[in-house]
């Protein structure tokens, strides 16, 4: 099974956890992008929803399923986000980021009651770190930013590479916030608490891709005799 057939499975599988009137965040990155495709064939079919996109991107995709959207200003409680993840943990911590709407992801998420998490079973890991952890910072100030950021990372434990990240021309990738993302390839993450602690401490490091405490549940599509068979973990 190819990763996007288990990424829809995982998506179609959340789409049957919303509820006529729910307001909903709507996660970024292709799983979140199917999920919001699948909730508009149901929006279509007559259900009724409002969604908070967390990019500019979903809010495109949401606008083209033709989801009703709503602000957090408007709706500032959630009922149900559903997103990606770019790796998960047994304690159902994430890595969230890979597609640099980590900062809205976050803040969309922490206004939500319930925040599910969908997911192919090659997301799955026991020790987060192996995908580079994502560091949103501001562009003022970057040298010494990046010098802070290390040390908070050697503080934790953790140790490796910072790279800035570059869009496909080239130049720094910019986030819908207008800031730049740092990617830490640290292999292993000992204690991600200690380490999301200490890099909120950072002046400049605008949010981190650690989500800590906010999944609810997963729905992981795992590959097995050629079919996908969905596992649920926490409540989802
Ligand atoms: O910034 C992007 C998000 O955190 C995504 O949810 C994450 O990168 C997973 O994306 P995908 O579903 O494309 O693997």
């Amino acid at each position: 099974m190819s990763p996007a057939e288990l990424k829809r499975a995982a998506a179609a599988r959340a789409v049957g956890l919303v509820e006529d009137g729910m307001r909903l965040g709507l996660g970024t990155g292709s799983t979140a992008t199917l999920f919001v495709e699948l909730l508009g064939e149901r929006v279509r079919a007559g259900l009724s929803v409002v969604g908070v996109p967390t990019s500019e991107a979903t809010r495109r995709a949401a606008e083209a399923a033709g989801i009703p959207l709503t602000t957090l200003d408007d709706t500032p409680e959630l009922d149900l986000t559903v997103d990606g993840a770019d790796e998960i943990d047994p304690e159902l911590r994430l890595i969230k980021g890979g597609g640099g709407a980590l900062l809205r992801e976050k803040i969309v998420a922490a206004a939500s009651r319930r925040m599910v998490v969908i997911v192919d079973g090659a997301k799955r890991v026991e020790t987060l770190g192996r995908f580079p952890l994502p560091i949103e910072v501001v562009p003022f100030g970057l040298g010494a930013t990046t010098r802070a950021v290390a040390a908070a990372i050697r503080s934790a434990g953790a140790a490796g590479p910072l790279a800035l990240r570059r869009g496909p021309d080239g130049a720094p990738f910019l986030t819908d916030g207008g800031h730049l993302i740092l990617d830490a390839g640290l292999g292993r993450i000992p204690d991600p608490e200690a380490l999301a602690r200490a890099l909120v401490a950072v002046p400049g490091v605008v949010e981190h891709g650690l989500f800590i405490g906010l999944a609810t549940g997963a729905v992981v599509a795992e590959a097995a005799d050629g079919q996908p068979r969905i596992v649920t973990l926490g409540a989802a």
